[in-house]
């Protein structure tokens, strides 16, 4: 590639010093041939892998969501380059009859947001509750397949550990092979009990253990995220001092009195912990349904209660990069703040809702998939309706591994229009088994060993001549015998509007390999698991006994949970 070739290609300025250049190229080129880069030179970062993550926290007071929370995810201004989306909740409504049904159903909070940011492309990767502690992560279906080795974790620490009404949730994964935590936490409340936060919040710390070999602690991680309810309050201050500064916007006379703060210059468990600049007022406690604070008999001191901090694993000093923004340097990786505001807007709490965007800058990134899933530009016929797949030498296949069909827009793995057993390297979807209605969709190839999608293709349309559906059964629910691959037509459960309107894109699969073969006609298939091997790659495939259910309800997953479950995959380099 020439340079000025590159130049146009990557943006990167024209008067880039010529070692510079050479050295950014051959990062380019190890990383196009998928070799891994090791070190950053002389400090010059890569600007291609930056994931930007939108973090929220939000106590919502046992409060039902409001009816819109467009501009709590900044849907209305954002410029659609988030990747993620991590909402950290405390006091949701946890009163025994709501969590039954919570149980049973989704919860309010989970279903508002998944409304509202898959019509965008977003996906819940996972979510993990605690009675009020609810922490969701989205993430653009696109990258389902390099988070990989997501788990989740809980602590209580409410009444000496017993109880959950305070406590942490934590979900952790590798995020293009870099690992990162991101951890919510509701701590004691009451301005004396600073100690005790501190105390809770190493106790989460400990307790919080991961399985696997890499990042087996938070603080392990290359990047921990800690928000929520930490409950930190302004000492010493009168409650005029606090409002009169306040209200003269002379909030950095408060900050030093912030517990969190001053906690930071003696606590260690605290050291290396980033925070970004409180340039908005406190965000406790209000009075409900109004912006004024706290006027009842407990006559709460306003405090900044709601925080969200960031650490890299091995810290260097902080610096004030450009335009003001915070960043640090450790391990390769780069994070940087862009806001760290709050939401006065939203009154249905006694608090008001934090959110902060950041840009996380790799050196590298693993963004090769396990699975390269091949299909059809268009499917204008059902002929077209076949999808091949292969997999990375070492990937631990499944024979309960299955294929996807999901209509753009859709809000978690779980919520497809159909699936096929991925038995064989090509399979088909039948007739009857075709979604009616012409849309956007893709393909998702979902892993049983790893519980998550690991190969997507990009967008193709299915628009089908009536005729085609005429045929259609009338009993979508049935499914055939699991020796064939055949797609089951499911209800749509929860389905979103496509955020794709009418324009067709015209794409296979998203991977750097694009070898676009497909057969002329659909193949038949009658593969038994044990033959499944794909030959040329020499996949290992764990073989289980039958299933009857569908893929979603993992009929498999508990009975024959394999020992590579939860690892960061083989091969994968993660
Ligand atoms: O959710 P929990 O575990 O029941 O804990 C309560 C919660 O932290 C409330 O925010 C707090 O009210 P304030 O924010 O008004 O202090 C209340 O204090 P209280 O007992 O003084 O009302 C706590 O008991």
């Amino acid at each position: 590639m020439s340079q000025s070739t590159f130049f146009r290609v990557f943006g990167e300025r024209q008067d880039m010093p010529n070692f510079v250049f050479r050295q950014k190229l051959h990062i380019f080129m190890s990383m196009a041939e998928n070799k891994p880069v090791s070190h950053i030179y002389e400090g010059y970062y890569i600007t291609l892998y930056a994931n930007r993550v939108h973090i929220i926290t939000w106590n919502v007071g046992s409060a039902t969501p409001p009816d819109d929370i467009t501009a709590l995810l900044g849907l209305n201004v954002g410029d659609g380059n988030t990747d993620m989306y991590i909402i950290g909740l405390q006091e949701v409504n946890s009163m025994i009859n709501k969590r039954l049904k919570d149980v049973l159903f989704t919860d309010q909070w989970s279903e508002v947001c998944m409304e509202r940011l898959s019509p965008f492309g977003y996906v819940l990767v996972t979510s993990q509750r605690m009675q009020g502690l609810l922490l969701l992560v989205f993430a653009k279906y696109f990258h389902l397949p390099f988070l990989r080795g997501v788990q989740t974790e809980t602590t209580r620490t409410g009444l000496g550990g017993y109880w959950g009404n305070k406590g942490g949730v934590s979900a952790r994964m590798s995020v293009f092979g870099h690992t990162i935590c991101f951890l919510n936490c509701h701590l004691p409340a009451h301005m004396e009990n600073s100690d005790q936060r501190m105390e809770d919040f190493e106790s989460i710390l400990q307790q919080q253990q991961f399985e696997g070999q890499a990042a087996t602690g938070v603080l392990d991680h290359d990047v921990v995220f800690w928000f929520g309810d930490l409950n930190f309050r302004i000492d010493d201050l009168e409650m005029q001092v606090v409002k009169s500064a306040i209200d003269n916007n002379k909030l950095s006379t408060l900050w030093e009195k912030d517990q969190l703060n001053m906690a930071k210059d003696s606590e260690t468990v605290l050291e290396g912990f980033q925070e970004g600049p409180l340039k908005f007022p406190p965000t406790y406690k209000f009075d409900v349904g109004t912006d004024t604070y706290d006027t009842s008999g407990k006559k709460r001191k306003p405090a900044w209660t709601d925080r969200i901090l960031w650490r890299l694993r091995a810290t260097a000093p902080a610096s004030t990069g450009k335009r003001g923004s915070i960043s640090g340097l450790t391990s390769g990786t780069k994070v940087t703040q862009h806001f760290y505001r709050s939401h006065m807007e939203y009154t249905v709490s006694d608090h008001k809702p934090v959110s902060s965007i950041f840009t996380l800058q790799f050196p590298y990134k693993v963004d090769v998939p396990l699975v390269t899933l091949i299909v059809e530009d268009e499917w204008n016929s059902v002929a077209d309706a076949i999808a091949k797949f292969r997999l990375v030498p070492n990937y631990s296949r499944s024979s309960w591994d299955w294929i996807g069909l999901y209509k753009v827009g859709f809000k978690h793995h779980k919520d497809y229009v159909g699936y096929v057993w991925a038995k064989q390297e090509e399979v088909t979807f039948t007739e009857e088994e075709l979604p009616k209605g012409s849309g956007d969709f893709i393909l998702g190839y979902y892993s049983n060993n790893m519980s998550t999608i690991v190969g997507v293709t990009e967008p193709f349309q299915i628009q089908l001549p009536t005729t085609d559906l005429g045929m259609s059964s009338s009993d979508s629910s049935d499914f055939s015998s699991e020796d064939d691959s055949t797609v089951v037509h499911m209800k749509m459960r929860s389905r979103s509007p496509s955020p794709h309107k009418g324009k067709h894109r015209s794409h296979r699969s998203r991977s750097h390999s694009r070898s676009h073969s497909r057969s002329s006609s659909p193949k038949q298939t009658k593969t038994k698991e044990q033959d499944v091997t794909d030959g040329s790659q020499s996949s290992t495939v764990t073989t289980e006994g039958e299933s009857t259910g569908h893929p979603a309800d993992g009929s498999s997953s508990q009975a024959f949970h394999s020992e590579e479950d939860d690892k960061d995959t083989a091969g994968s380099g993660v």
